[in-house]
């Protein structure tokens, strides 16, 4: 099995390493594994003047499946747009037609008091967010900085085709099949015509999905509701936008967005796995970065791309494990738990492995 390892920037290169130690610590556990490693976002900037450079696409290319850390960071936010960081991200994702991504927001008991909610509100806690991530005013055309009447004026596009809402419709109507069947799509269909399209597109597909309860939500209420009363979302459904913010809110409901996984997926399981933070400028380089997200990501390449469920089992158990243990990095550590560095969190899932 062929793995492109993208370590990234900021915190990117530190929180990898620990997830490649826990899957060597895998190795031969009817998993065997090489790995090329190559160059994304600021640190491709720094190399190669690009931040998805040519050798990085053809490495991607060529494996089954991509692990990545994180991009960007303030060195790199001044230079022109197409040399951003985030530009290799966005191009990847695009080039490898990653629309569909998976992030679950799954709260593990023992960080029931890590979260922002009170226990008894996120007790059980599983949802999962399907985002769109190839479309939307991500990717819109026309966009940029013009002048109009002695003034800079910026412009993004929100648009979606209808076949585009399909593809990403049938991940989350089959993904809901899977668990509690229920489906929300969130969209802001009462000012934005992309979005009326988008819930005219999840109603007709939910012909073919009897089981499954499809509900709508706006968006702004959506923010609302995770906050509120999370435990109604089984399964929720939105764009690229949308499921970019609310799966940073959702991720504080765990406890902390290191501790939220993800899952990019083209049309046959061929994947990128991430986590949903970014590169953390603030703590990088001072091992203090939690690598859950990221190791978890590796158990998602396992079960999606791999078809290893036991060995991704293995993977979160053993994270449970570490958690029951008391281990915390920084972002989930409360009083009477051990607090520990990114190594060590590392050190810890493989000794519970
Ligand atoms: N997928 C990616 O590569 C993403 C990249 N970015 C980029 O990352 C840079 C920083 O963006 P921010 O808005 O600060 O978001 P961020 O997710 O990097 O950080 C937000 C906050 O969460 C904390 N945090 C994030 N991951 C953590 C972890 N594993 N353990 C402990 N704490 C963690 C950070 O210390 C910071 O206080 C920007 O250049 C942005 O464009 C942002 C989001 C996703
Ligand atoms: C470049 C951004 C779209 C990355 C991000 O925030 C994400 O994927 O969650
Ligand atoms: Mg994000």
């Amino acid at each position: 099995m062929k793995i492109c390892v993208l370590p990234g920037d900021g915190i990117g290169p530190e929180i990898m390493e620990q997830a490649l130690r826990v899957l060597e610590a895998l190795r031969g556990d009817g998993f065997n594994f090489e790995v090329e490693t190559a160059l994304i976002g600021g640190s491709a900037v720094d190399a190669t003047g690009t931040p998805y450079p040519e050798a990085t696409s053809k490495a991607a290319k060529a494996a089954d499946a991509i692990l990545l850390g994180a991009v960007g960071g303030p060195k790199w936010d001044t230079l022109p747009r197409e040399q951003r960081p985030e530009r290799g991200l966005l191009a990847i994702r695009k080039e490898l037609n990653l629309f569909a991504n998976l992030r679950p927001a799954i709260l593990y008991p023992e960080l029931a008091n890590a979260s922002t909610l009170k226990p008894e509100v996120v007790a059980g806690l599983d949802i999962l967010i399907v985002r769109e991530l190839t479309g939307d005013i991500y990717f819109g055309q026309p966009r940029g900085v013009r002048e109009e009447n002695g003034e800079r004026v910026g412009f993004n596009t929100m648009v979606y085709s209808e076949s585009e809402i399909r593809r990403i419709g049938k991940v989350a109507f089959e993904a809901a099949r899977k668990r509690g069947k229920k489906l929300c799509s969130v969209d802001k269909m009462n000012v934005l015509e992309a979005t009326q399209l988008w819930r005219d597109v999840m109603i007709e597909i939910s012909a073919d999905y009897p089981d499954v309860e499809l509900s709508h939500m706006l968006v702004d209420n959506a923010a609302m509701q995770l906050v509120r009363a999370p435990k109604q979302f089984d399964v929720m459904v939105t764009g690229n936008m949308f499921g970019d913010i609310l799966s940073d809110e959702a991720s504080m409901l765990t406890g902390s967005i290191g501790m939220l996984p993800s899952a990019s997926l083209d049309a046959n399981n061929k994947g990128l796995y991430e986590p949903s933070h970014g590169s953390a400028p603030d703590i990088a380089g001072k091992g203090l970065a939690n690598p859950l997200a990221t190791i978890l990501s590796a158990a998602m390449m396992l079960r999606y791309t791999f078809n290893l469920e036991a060995q991704a089992l293995r993977i979160e158990n053993a994270v449970k494990k570490v958690l029951a243990a008391g281990y915390r990095t920084g972002d989930i550590y409360e009083a009477g738990t051990r607090q520990v560095g990114t190594r060590e969190m590392g050190d810890a899932v493989i000794a519970a492995l």
